[in-house]
């Protein structure tokens, strides 16, 4: 289990990506305790992706501080950044597999910082690395298709994959940017099922973005929504009013769902 306190803290964050256009974030202030199960929402382009981008260290602000497990990610020390990365993994709406390798060689791709380079460039593995990653399969229900190559899986099945790679990293915070965005409703319930029971099992801090309202609701312990590049909405479920539905994605939305 992760320990108590923040797993992520952002601190009045503000981030452009080119100095001619508005900043994306505009001093956001958000902390997310360790075990949280957060879900973002924002209207097409208001940041989701750059505010999950920011807890590792893909993009950088140009004022604030964020935070992971209490250590910042953002200096100018490579070593620091490098153990953040570790303790973060991520899951993507696009899967982000290698096609042309097996499964059981994706799922070892998470460890691939952790192996010292004659090993990791051949691609030889441990039988103890080779058993832990049979085991996360085994976590997310496909040991038996370790030796199938990646193209040849269904969408569901291979954001699992992609799930497995995460846990291979040991993390204390999985970030998942849309994650279900290419899959059908069931499968779609089945990933974030997926999601919620390791983050009640192991009590990794899971923070993923998602445009599906009716999933928002039936998932998230606690609701946040980026408005205007800032944290706008930050409720549960229940407080999640039609109200706010406008606020984020403009009138009638629900009734149009
Ligand atoms: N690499 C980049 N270079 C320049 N601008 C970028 C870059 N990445 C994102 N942006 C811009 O930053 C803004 C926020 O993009 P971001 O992808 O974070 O939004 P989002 O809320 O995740 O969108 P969506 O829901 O459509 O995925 C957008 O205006 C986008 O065009």
């Amino acid at each position: 289990m992760t320990g108590a306190g923040e797993a992520v803290s952002f601190r009045d964050v503000h981030l452009t990506y080119t100095q001619k256009d508005e900043a994306v974030l505009r001093g956001v202030n958000l902390e997310i305790p360790a075990s949280d199960f957060c879900i973002l929402l924002g209207r097409s382009g208001t940041g989701k992706s750059t505010l999950l981008r920011c807890i590792n260290g893909l993009v950088a602000p140009y004022q604030g501080t964020v935070s992971v497990g209490g250590e910042e990610v953002h200096t100018t020390h490579r070593n620091a950044l490098r153990n953040i990365r570790r303790k973060v993994g991520m899951i993507f709406q696009g899967y982000n597999l290698v096609n042309r390798l097996t499964v059981m060689h994706n799922v070892l791709a998470g460890i691939l910082p952790d192996v010292p380079a004659y090993r990791a460039i051949p691609g030889i593995f441990t039988t103890g690395e080779r058993e832990q990653a049979l085991s996360l399969l085994d976590t997310v229900g496909l040991a038996n298709y370790a030796n199938h190559r990646a193209d040849q899986l269904s969408g569901g099945q291979k954001q699992r994959v992609g799930i497995a790679r995460a846990l291979a990293q040991n993390p204390k915070v999985i970030l998942a940017d849309e994650p279900i965005a290419s899959l059908d409703p069931v499968t779609a319930a089945e990933i974030l099922d997926l999601l919620k029971r390791i983050n009640e099992r192991d009590g990794i801090t899971v923070v993923l973005s998602l445009h599906q309202l009716n999933f928002a609701r039936t998932y998230g312990e606690r609701i946040v929504a980026l408005l205007d590049g800032r944290i706008g909405i930050d409720t549960t479920p229940a407080g999640l009013s039609e109200g706010e539905v406008d606020r984020i994605y403009g009138r009638g939305v629900e009734k149009a769902a």
